[in-house]
């Protein structure tokens, strides 16, 4: 049994990953659901698709349930679907009791949070997360949409009740959604632990874990990003570190007009290109990055897209990055692997890592 709490300043909860972890709503939470005079499940459209029957069950735990479809993926952290789903609410009824359930990926779980923060200025939801990568976005209440100009550009701090696993859901999950979530576990290796991160490095299993580690993984990367918003739930300092491979990833997304690769292929180019940052500009043991992007290639990860695009194109976005400050970009770098830090990083520096990325990746 694998449960982790947040203990927040304002705010205490748990984050369940098990198999069967969605038995729990009708015993555990029953209190809780007992408090709310409607659920809102706001779902994908695969998800719904796949998983018709558990919303059935999800139904039945309260007399009034609403169930709202989004399209997949990024598609639906616009403004446009934000703005339906909050009519829906409406027309339907919900109140400041009303609870929602972000039953998806974490394109849906960063959607439902926005709006369970701003409908009536604010009301609670769960996380209910199908993908592997949202054993990071399902924790630590960051949520958003995002805007043409940039990634998540519109959004809030608003903490779930509750985040719960059931690690069968797994079961249905494409390949390339597991190499995406894998990006962000990794990434919580980097920024925590070298031993990890060579056991990750050294796994041929790596994109798709046998079964019985998952739980143990997952909650590994869920320790690492719980202790960080524990310390730093705003992101004034150390929440930083979270956003290894941001500011490069980031703009990847949105220069591809987000959806065309996914969020952990893009942080995995991102990190690649934060590890030469690191080795040219502070501390990181050279030869790292080289490391990392052949291990990346062999996992089957893309990188030849990002060539597709110029610096000055790129550039444009990494300054809408929210870690920039009074125009100046900040990035997260490691000093050694475990050790991040965050720089200031100039034009030309960014540009030199760029091309030299280039002749990593071609080379
Ligand atoms: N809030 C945070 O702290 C945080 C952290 C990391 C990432 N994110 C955000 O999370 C999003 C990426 O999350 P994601 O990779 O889960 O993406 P996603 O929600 O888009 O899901 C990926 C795809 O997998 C499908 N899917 C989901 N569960 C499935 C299942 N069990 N079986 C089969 N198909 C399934 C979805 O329909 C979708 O097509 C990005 O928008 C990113 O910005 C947020
Ligand atoms: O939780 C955090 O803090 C993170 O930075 C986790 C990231 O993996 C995640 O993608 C996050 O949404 C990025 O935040 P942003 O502030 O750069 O939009
Ligand atoms: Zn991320």
């Amino acid at each position: 049994m694998g449960v982790l709490t947040i203990q927040l300043p304002n705010k205490t909860y748990d984050v369940v990953i098990e198999p069967n972890g969605y038995e729990r709503l009708a015993t555990e939470y029953a209190p809780l659901l007992k408090t709310t005079d409607r659920i809102g499940i706001i779902v994908d459209e695969t998800v719904h698709t796949l998983y018709s029957e558990q919303l059935k069950r999800f139904e039945q735990l309260h007399n009034e349930v609403h169930t709202f479809i989004v399209p997949k993926g990024e598609a639906c952290k616009t403004l446009d679907v934000y703005g339906r789903a909050q009519s829906f609410l409406l027309q339907k009824g919900f109140t400041r009791n009303s609870l929602l359930f972000a039953f998806g990926g974490g394109a849906v779980g960063d959607l439902t949070g926005f709006i369970a923060a701003t409908f009536m200025r604010g009301i609670r939801f769960i996380q209910l997360p199908t993908t592997v990568l949202a054993h990071d976005s399902a924790v630590g209440g960051k949520t958003a949409i995002n805007m043409p100009e940039g990634k998540n550009m519109v959004g809030a701090f608003h903490q779930p009740e509750a985040v719960i696993f059931d690690l069968n859901i797994f079961e249905t999950l494409p390949e390339r959604e597991w190499r995406s979530g894998m990006a962000e576990l990794i990434k919580h290796a980097y920024i925590s632990d070298a031993t990890w991160t060579e056991q990750l490095l050294q796994d041929e299993q790596f994109v798709q874990p046998a079964f019985d580690t998952l739980e143990e993984q997952l909650l590994k990367g869920v320790s690492v990003k719980a202790k960080i918003v524990e310390e730093d739930t705003f992101e004034h300092g150390s929440r930083k570190f979270l956003n290894f491979g941001h500011t490069f990833g980031h703009a990847i997304e949105a220069a591809t007009n987000f959806g065309t690769l996914s969020h952990g292929e893009c942080v995995m180019i991102g990190m690649a290109y934060a590890l030469l940052l690191s080795e040219k500009a502070s501390t990181l043991q050279q030869g790292e990055a080289k490391k990392f992007i052949q291990f990346a290639k062999q996992q089957g990860y893309l990188f030849d897209s990002i060539f597709e695009y110029s610096f000055e194109t790129l550039y444009q976005f990494m300054q809408k990055d929210k870690k920039a400050s009074f125009g100046t970009l900040h990035f997260v770098i490691l000093e050694k692997i475990g050790h991040p830090n965050v720089m200031t990083v100039d034009e030309s520096l960014c540009r030199e890592v760029f091309e030299e990325m280039r002749q990593l990746i071609e080379g």
